[in-house]
Order: structure tokens, then sequence, then C-alpha cells
């Protein structure tokens, strides 16, 4: 499933309706009854249409005249609707205006939000709606009036992807009375108070039950905090056309199995050839571990087999070798050098390289640990290893510090980093929090940039490929949040490097399938607290 940013839904918006001439105000009426479709759905469930009562928050913009279809629907199902303007009803923009005089013709009951500086400076403008035999709403009486009017839920039309910055004034004050309400609430296209490009939220920002994505998935609710403040999110189509106008580019992809076959071209059933042997299936060289943490390159070296690469061979310091023989039969283990004391060393590149000439994929990094020389061991293999490259943990630690980006000749053979947020700043120079706040610009600046595939892990991992090109992860568990669980995604990716696929493939379907494998082995434990990284190599 595409996503788009809130500019390319405006020029998309702006295509169907000048070049195609579909007319804005169709394209409302379709959006304003999806919304009233999932405002249904979601207050049906223990409740009949006749003892519903929902509020309905309206912003000036179209994200406004979107909520006005919506309650006009809902009103002619037999559900209560109370609309609750944000501004005063003339100053509704555009469409807005003319969807609030049809709900105006119908006599839909209508109060006005006023905040109370606005109240005292306006008294005709209260008057005038007192005249309209519709209320006049201040601060005072708003948490009442959410808390205490009897609502079913609340829907949140206040702000789209119009909205620029943290919401202002009456916008703030309804957002936060929504939420404290405890109703729930469903929010049309996105929550009021999101950054609809990023996923980054603003205080205040809607805590939605449901969201009703328009028209396309939009980039902030793929991406935390926004995901969790969107809730359930239901794309619903609107009349523009699913295929995006000629040129544009997607923000970004969701993987699913669908998308992994139709964007990325990956065989998901993962076909064996029926006259296939081990060589067929590529072989991964690792270059982990270190004394005391051997258990990294086990885990990686593991997952890399049980991803279904035709063979593995794990380098290692010698002096860790004796305590690891044996730990998984099915690996070949190769000393690369040591300082004595199971440490890496520099010249233990050169071994490295030595034995990439005979295999396919190196992975290099996980529990690697520091040591003298690091930055000459991982510039050689930086500059010399002439195949795929993996390189995650320790050795993100090494390339950061060494600052290997700049100085560094550029790789011709694919690269994949796969830093947490946490080494993904060590790599910007920036804070851990900024990465969080931007992860699909951020990601996708630097795959460009350094033309390396990114995988920017974390709860929906972003994999961004050195063209520009971004996919979102839609797979995992919270439960996956344990020590080890980026060594088996690292085994994992350079595992599908070895079977042949490319950089972003490898690193796309890696992510998904550490995800998927994840979700059983949590569903497996009686509690996924106890999860542990061996459990995603079982049911990979
Ligand atoms: N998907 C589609 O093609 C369609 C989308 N529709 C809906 O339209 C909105 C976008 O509408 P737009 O008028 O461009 O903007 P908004 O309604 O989101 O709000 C803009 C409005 O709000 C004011 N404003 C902006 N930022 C702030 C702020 N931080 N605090 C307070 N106020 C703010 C500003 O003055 C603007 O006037 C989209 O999301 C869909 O819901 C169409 O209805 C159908 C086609
Ligand atoms: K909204």
């Amino acid at each position: 499933m595409k996503f788009l940013s809130s500019e390319q839904m405006r020029d998309v918006d702006q295509f169907t309706i000048t070049k195609l001439g579909i007319p804005a105000m169709a394209l409302m009426e379709n959006a304003g009854r999806a919304i009233a479709e999932e405002v249904l759905r979601l207050g049906g469930v223990d409740r009949s249409k006749l003892a519903q009562h929902w509020l309905v928050l309206v912003g000036k913009g179209n994200n406004g005249g979107d909520g006005l279809v919506c309650s006009r629907h809902l009103a002619d199902e037999g559900v209560s609707v109370t609309l609750l303007y944000a501004v005063p009803r003339d100053k509704l923009s555009g469409d807005a205006l003319a969807q609030h005089r049809i709900v105006e013709a119908l006599d839909l009951p209508l109060l006005e939000y006023v905040d109370d500086v606005n109240l005292e400076q306006s008294d005709v403008q209260r008057d005038a709606a007192a005249a309209d035999k519709s209320g006049v709403v201040g601060r005072e009486d708003l948490a009442r009036l959410l808390t205490c009017g009897g609502y079913t839920g609340i829907v949140d039309a206040l702000l789209g992807t119009g909205a620029k910055g943290t919401p202002r004034g009456v916008y703030a004050d309804l957002i936060r009375a929504a939420n404290r309400s405890g109703l729930p609430i469903v929010a049309a296209d996105i929550p009021s108070g999101l950054d609809a490009d990023n996923g980054a939220i603003h205080d205040p920002c809607i805590e939605a039950r449901v969201t009703v994505s328009l028209a396309f998935m939009k980039a902030g609710l793929t991406q935390y905090p926004g995901a969790k403040a969107a809730g359930e999110v239901v794309v619903r189509y609107i009349g523009i056309p699913r295929a995006l106008p000629p040129g544009m580019q997607a923000a970004g992809v969701l993987l699913t199995e669908e998308s992994l076959g139709d964007e990325l071209g990956i065989d998901v059933a993962r076909r064996r050839e029926a006259d296939g042997h081990k060589g067929t299936y590529g072989h991964v060289l690792l270059a982990a571990g270190s004394m005391p943490m051997s258990g990294a390159g086990l885990l990686a070296a593991k997952a890399a087999l049980r991803a279904g690469c035709g063979l593995a061979t794990w380098a290692l310091p010698a002096a860790v070798l004796p305590h690891v023989l044996g730990a998984v039969p099915e690996l070949m283990l190769a000393p690369a050098g040591d300082s004595g004391a199971g440490a890496w060393t520099e010249a233990a590149a050169d071994e490295v390289l030595r034995l990439l000439a005979a295999r396919d994929v190196l992975a290099v990094g996980p529990g690697m640990g520091r040591f003298p020389g690091e930055d000459g061991f991982m510039r050689a293999l930086w500059e010399g290893a002439d195949r795929p490259l993996v390189v995650d943990a320790d050795a993100l630690g090494i390339l950061a510090r060494a600052d290997g980006l700049a100085r560094w000749q550029r790789r011709d053979a694919a690269t994949i980093l796969t830093p947490h947020p946490g080494e993904m700043a060590r790599l910007t120079g920036v804070s851990t929090g900024e990465v969080q706040r931007d992860r699909l610009g951020i990601a996708r600046r630097f795959a460009l940039q350094h033309g390396v595939t990114l995988v920017l892990k974390g709860a929906r991992t972003v994999v961004a490929a050195p063209d520009g090109r971004v996919f979102v992860n839609t797979t995992g568990h919270p439960g996956m949040a344990t020590g080890g669980s980026g060594d088996v995604l690292t085994g994992i990716i350079a595992s599908l490097l070895a079977q042949g696929l490319d950089d972003v493939q490898a690193a796309a379907f890696g992510v998904y399938l550490h995800g998927q494998a994840g979700e059983r082995a949590a569903s497996l434990r009686h509690n996924p607290a106890a999860l542990i990284a061996g459990d995603i190599i079982d049911a990979l």
C-alpha cells in the first residue's frame, strides 16, 4: 500500500479536480460518507443507531467540510448529531462553507466554540448565534459539554492535511477537551495535531480510536507516535483514482505480502528449485562476536541458516572459537586473527577478505566490541569487500566514529546499514529524539546521500533505498525489543542477499520476515515479555 505526504496529497487532489474534472464537492461528499460509515461501524458494535449521539468537531477548512458531510449522513441514518464549530460559521472557507449552508438548511444542531477572550470581544456574534437558536460554548462550558453531554463519541474534523504546526488557540482547546472526555474519537483523514508527513505529534494531538484516511494512506500514520494517536487506520476510496498522477512517486510503500510481490518482485512463497543444492542458495560470511559477546555471532549465523542460505561461515577471533564450537553444528567456523584475548585486530580484515573471495556476502558487526585498529579494520572491509555488505551494531559505531561515510571510498557493491535509532543518531550527528521525529525523512535523505540501503530499526522499521524509495514494515511485535533481536535481523538480511535478492529486496523482505517470525514467536509465549531472540530464529 502506497502512502503520501501532505504536499503529495494536495497535488493529487488538485490533479483530480482540475485535470480530471471531478468536482471537489463530489470528493468531499464521498469523504464524509466514508467517515460516517466508519462511525456507524464503531458506534454500532453495542448500540442501535437511534441510541447514539455523536459530537462532530468542525474546523474551518476542508477537513471540517468532511465532518459536515459526515454529520449529514449520520443524521440521515437516524443517529443524533451535534456540530461544534471551532470558528464562527461565517469564517468557514470554500467548500466547507458550502457544506455549512446545507447542514444549516437541514437544521442540524450547531454550537460554536468561542474561547473566553473572543466571547467578550464579540457580543454581537454571540447575540447573533443566540438569535439563531444555536448555542455558543465558552471555555468554561467545554469540558462539561463533552463529559456530561451524553455523547456516544466524537468525530474529529478539526484539522487535516492543510494544518501547519502546533494546533493553535481554539483548536488546541477542543483537542484537549476531546481527549479528556474519554469518549471514542473517529478522526477524519488524520488525528488533528498529527504531522501528516513524519508521524510526529504536536501538543495537543487527538488520540483517536479510528482514523479514516481519505484516498491514500498518509505518511504520518505509518510512524510512531502518530501511528498510536491514529488508532486503527482505515483507508477509504473517495473517487480519487488509485493510480498516481503521471510522474509522481509515492512518499513510500507499506510492506505487505502484496507489496513485496508487486512493488519489489519478491517471491514471498520462497519456492526452492527442485534440482537446487546448497550452492544454489549462496554462502554467507559473518564477521562478528568477541569475548564475551560470542552470542551475537551465534544468533546472526543461525538466523542466516534458518533464513535459507545454503552455507554460512562465521569468522571470529581465534580465542573465542573453542567456546562456540558445536553450538550450531550446521555452521562453519573460521578463526580470524586475535589480540590473544578474544578481541578483533586490524590485521584480521585480511583474513575476512580472503574468506570472502569464496563467499557471496559479508555481514559485519554483531558483538564485535571495540578494539585497537578498528578504524583500519573497518575501512579495509568497506573499501575491499567487492560483495554485498551488511553493516550492523559495533561496525556501525566504528563507521560513525571514523566518519567513514565521508572519508572512505564509496563502495561499488551493495551496502546495507541496519542502525537502531541510537546508532542512526551517531551516524548523522543528531540526537536520537531528532531521528525519531522524522524517521522517514532522515532515512530517505541518508540513503540518497550515501548511496546505501538504510534499515532504520524500531517499531515500523523504515527501509530507504539509494534511489530514494522508502518502505515501511508492518510486521513485528513489542516482545521483539530484546537483546539479540537485531543480530537475528542481520543474519536474515545477509542470508537473503546470498540467495540472490538485491539490497533493497533483501532489506525489505528481511525486516518483514523478521517481524513475522517475531509475531509468531510472541504468540507461542504465555506472555510475550518472555520472548528472546532465539525464539525469533526458531519461528522463522
Ligand atoms: N484527500 C483529498 O483529496 C480530499 C481531502 N479533503 C479534506 O481536506 C483536508 C485538507 O483541507 P484543507 O482545507 O487544505 O486544510 P485543513 O482542513 O486541514 O485545515 C486548514 C485550515 O486550518 C487552519 N490551520 C492550519 N494550521 C493550523 C494550526 N496549527 N492551528 C490552527 N489552525 C490551523 C488554516 O487556517 C486552514 O484554513 C484533508 O485532510 C481532507 O480531510 C476533501 O474534503 C476531499 C478531498
Ligand atoms: K482531523
